[in-house]
């Protein structure tokens, strides 16, 4: 039977969400960051901190900017701004964990890292992701098995067709203790964090399996022009 008699001394362990939020959208083609796109008549990012904000077990989010970006100002006590963004997703990331634990946070807390510009994720899906991986030893991610065919290419042409089976679309939010995922990307950073696309990348370098928790086609990330009118319409189709 498992021995529960230490568990007034233990710390309570908490969940943060971090949301980088640094990027300068390129591929949106617009001049103003993508994130601060007007969708439904309000910034892009605050519907991405409306469904962390709506999910109770989240203790605080944190949200990393650009620095000297002035295009965000939030009133509330969950939500606070470091202006610590990097050169790259993964280097604002870092930077914002090392923030947190400036902050007090425990490295043994969960930090559940979200791209700002996943405006579509909801507090379900955040449940789903707790609920999966708060017993997990390593922790995991919001993904999706492919629904197309695969193909490899050369030169513009189909080389092969690969097998999809075992393949899956990385989305955030994606969901490690603190101390592991600052470490794990912290053997990156003389590199520039080369090659890190992802917060699973770090881990899996690591040497740690990430679990895959099946997401939703909803939650995909705005990238490009064509993206800002569908995410506008399915964010209008759930009000
Ligand atoms: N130096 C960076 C680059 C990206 N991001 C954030 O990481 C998320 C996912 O990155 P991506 O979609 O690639 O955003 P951008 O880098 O802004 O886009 P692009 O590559 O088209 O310039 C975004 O919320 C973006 O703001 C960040 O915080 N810091
Ligand atoms: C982290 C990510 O959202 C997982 O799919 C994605 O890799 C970030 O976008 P990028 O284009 O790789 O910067």
């Amino acid at each position: 039977m498992t021995d529960h008699s230490d568990i007034a001394t233990r710390p309570t362990t908490r969940c943060h969400a971090l949301i980088p939020c640094a990027g300068t959208g390129s591929r949106a083609g617009s001049l103003l960051p993508k994130q601060y796109q007007p969708l439904l008549d309000v910034p892009l990012v605050l519907h991405t901190l409306g469904a962390f904000r709506a999910c109770s077990r989240i203790d605080l989010v944190l949200v990393v900017l650009a620095p000297g970006d002035r295009f965000l100002a939030v009133d509330d006590s969950h939500i606070a701004l470091a202006h610590v963004g990097g050169a790259s997703r993964a280097e604002s990331v870092f930077n914002g964990l090392t923030h947190l634990l400036a902050q007090g946070a425990s490295p043994q807390d969960w930090v559940l890292v979200h791209d700002a510009a996943r405006c579509l994720i909801t507090p379900r899906q955040i449940d789903a992701l707790l609920d999966a991986c708060l017993d997990d030893p390593v922790g995991g991610l919001l993904a999706l098995p492919l629904p197309d065919t695969l193909k490899a290419s050369i030169d513009g042409r189909v080389s092969a067709t690969v097998d999809r089976s075992d393949k899956w679309l990385a989305q955030t939010p994606q969901m490690f203790r603190i101390g592991a995922l600052r470490q794990a990307l912290q053997a990156h950073a003389a590199t520039g964090f080369s090659g890190i696309t992802d917060e699973a990348s770090a881990m899996e370098l690591a040497g740690h399996a990430p679990r895959l928790v099946p997401g939703s086609a909803a939650n995909f990330k705005v990238t490009y022009p064509e993206d800002f009118a569908l995410a506008e319409a399915i964010l209008r189709s759930r009000t």
